[in-house]
This record gives structure tokens, C-alpha cells and sequence, in this order.
């Protein structure tokens, strides 16, 4: 049997650093690189974007939608991106935030982890907001084909806390919840679970009014360093001693530094050297 993500994902923190390369193919950026907004603008895009970065990055994290936008032409890019993205050795985060009824989750499950299926990932990313055990389905596919789940737990935007700082009837907040229900699904993991939280750079450092434990034993997928604001000291203070586990994931900020190869590898090299700290804890 293949290792299980978490150990996947903690050897290739190791190996390659803690940047995620995002590889959305923005309109705006398309345009920045001399591309029209077609399938073809899409696939240099998003090829050439994939090739500079895999090889000098951990984990390579598409964003559905910007492919789905140009229909089932668009889908075999990204399969395409997620087949160059392994053949140079990086884990492949396919983000799609996906969450619904069980049984519909199952299919999702079988479309995004299963080996057999054209778009499968290492890991994906899932939304708990219609219960956390709506992921059930996901979570045993993922146990069954040693792949990875990212939860949606505090979000990078501004509007997430309506929902992630909510009281349960428990009391504690609902981004407590979510990250009790991923530490019971990693206890006992080594060296690392399989089952990670997405918790933006942006959310602020903790302070009295939380009551989340970011200790969940898994990875921590951190989106907003970069384009949104989040900065290496801000990551430092969100994740304290966590912060070695932290996937710190940028994408417009990556991805200005196109079209020339060269510039993108070396853009995300100089992340990586910076990401080094987190280490320190
Ligand atoms: O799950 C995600 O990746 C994600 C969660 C979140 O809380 N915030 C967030 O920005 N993201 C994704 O992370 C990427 C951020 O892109 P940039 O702002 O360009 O670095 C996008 O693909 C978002 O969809």
C-alpha cells in the first residue's frame, strides 16, 4: 500500500518546503502573460505555470473553477496539470471545496480520490458546513487510497467569520469543532495525519475571544499569504508552534512572476528560503 498522505505531505515539507504553489488561471493574469481568455490561453497558462513550479514546490494547488469556466475542454487542462504536476514528484491539493449530502459526497469522493478516476489528486479540499459527517464518504475514500482531505475551518475571507466564529450548541465556536473533529481523525497518526485544516493567513493571531487548537496532528493548508495580505511574521503568530506543519499557499502572488519559467522557479525558491522560519516554530 502507497504511504498514507500525511506521511506524504510531512516528507515533502521536508524535502521540497512549505509553499503551495496555487495555479489559477485568473482572466486578469492570462492577460498579464500575453494570453487571450480561450482554452488555448488557458493550457499555456496553466502548463507552463505547472512545469516552472512543481518541481521546486511541495504541493501544487489548481483551483477547479478557473478551469471549469471553459467546460470539459477546460477539465482535461487541469487533468493535464495534474498529471505534470506528479510526473515532477510534487503532491497535488486539488481545490474544490466540495460538501453535500453523504451519498452525493460519495460520488465526489470517487471523482477527486479514487486512482482510477482522470481527476484524481492527492488530496482535495471539502466544505464541513452541511454537517462535518457529510464528509464521512470522503474521508473513508481517502483512508481507503491513501490520499488527503483539507477542511474549510477558518476561512482567508472576511465574511467567514458569521459562520466559523458561531456558537455551537456545545458552546465552543464553530472552527473549534471543525478542528476536533480533524484531530480525532488523525489521533494516534505518525509522524503526521492525513486530514487537514484550511485556516487562512489572514485570520489574526489567536487571542482571548478564540478557542480553536490548531494542534490537529495534520497538515495546515494556509491560503492568503501573498495577494490577500498574509505575511511569514503573520503566519508565525496564527500558527505558533503548529507552524512547521503549515502549507503557506499563494497564488496571484506566484504567478505575476510569469510568463518566464525562470522567473516563476525562482519567485517560488525565494518563498521557500522565506517559509524556512516556520521551522523555528
Ligand atoms: O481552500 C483554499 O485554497 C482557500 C481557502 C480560503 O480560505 N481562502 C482562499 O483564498 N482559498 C483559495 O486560495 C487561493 C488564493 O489565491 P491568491 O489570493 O491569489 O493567493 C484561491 O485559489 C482561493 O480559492
Amino acid at each position: 500500500m502507497t504511504h498514507h498522505f500525511g506521511s506524504r505531505v510531512h516528507a515533502a515539507l521536508e524535502a521540497r518546503g512549505q509553499l503551495c504553489a496555487g495555479i489559477d488561471p485568473h482572466v486578469g493574469l492570462l492577460h498579464e502573460w500575453g494570453l487571450d481568455d480561450d482554452v488555448a490561453g488557458l493550457e499555456r497558462f496553466a502548463l507552463t505555470a505547472t512545469e516552472a513550479l512543481a518541481p521546486v514546490c511541495s504541493v501544487v494547488k489548481p483551483q477547479s473553477a478557473f478551469y471549469e469556466r471553459f467546460g470539459s475542454r477546460g477539465v482535461a487542462v487541469l487533468e493535464r496539470v495534474i498529471a505534470t504536476a506528479r510526473e515532477a514528484g510534487a503532491l497535488v491539493l486539488l481545490d474544490v471545496k466540495r460538501g453535500d449530502i453523504g451519498s452525493t459526497t460519495e460520488a465526489y469522493a470517487d471523482a477527486y480520490l479514487d486512482p482510477a478516476s482522470p481527476l484524481a489528486a492527492d488530496a482535495v479540499t471539502a466544505s464541513p458546513y452541511l454537517g462535518f459527517g457529510s464528509l464521512d464518504p470522503m474521508v473513508d475514500a481517502a483512508r481507503k487510497h491513501g490520499a488527503g482531505v483539507f477542511v474549510l475551518a477558518l476561512t482567508s475571507n472576511k465574511e467567514g467569520p458569521e459562520v466559523q466564529h458561531a456558537t455551537t450548541p456545545g458552546g465552543q465556536s464553530v472552527a473549534a469543532l471543525m478542528l476536533d473533529h480533524l484531530r480525532s481523525l488523525n489521533t494516534g497518526a505518525t509522524p503526521l495525519g492525513s486530514f487537514g485544516a484550511v485556516v487562512g493567513a489572514t485570520v489574526g493571531a489567536p487571542d482571548r475571544s478564540h478557542d480553536w487548537d490548531l494542534a490537529i496532528n495534520g497538515p495546515l493548508l494556509a491560503p492568503g499569504y501573498g495577494a490577500q495580505g498574509g505575511t511569514v511574521d503573520d503566519l508565525r503568530r496564527i500558527f505558533g508552534s503548529t507552524a512547521a506543519h503549515v502549507l503557506a499557499s499563494t497564488s496571484r502572488g506566484l504567478l505575476r512572476h510569469g510568463p518566464d519559467a525562470g522567473g516563476l522557479a525562482a519567485a517560488a525558491r525565494q518563498a521557500n528560503d522565506e517559509l524556512t522560519v516556520l521551522r523555528a516554530g
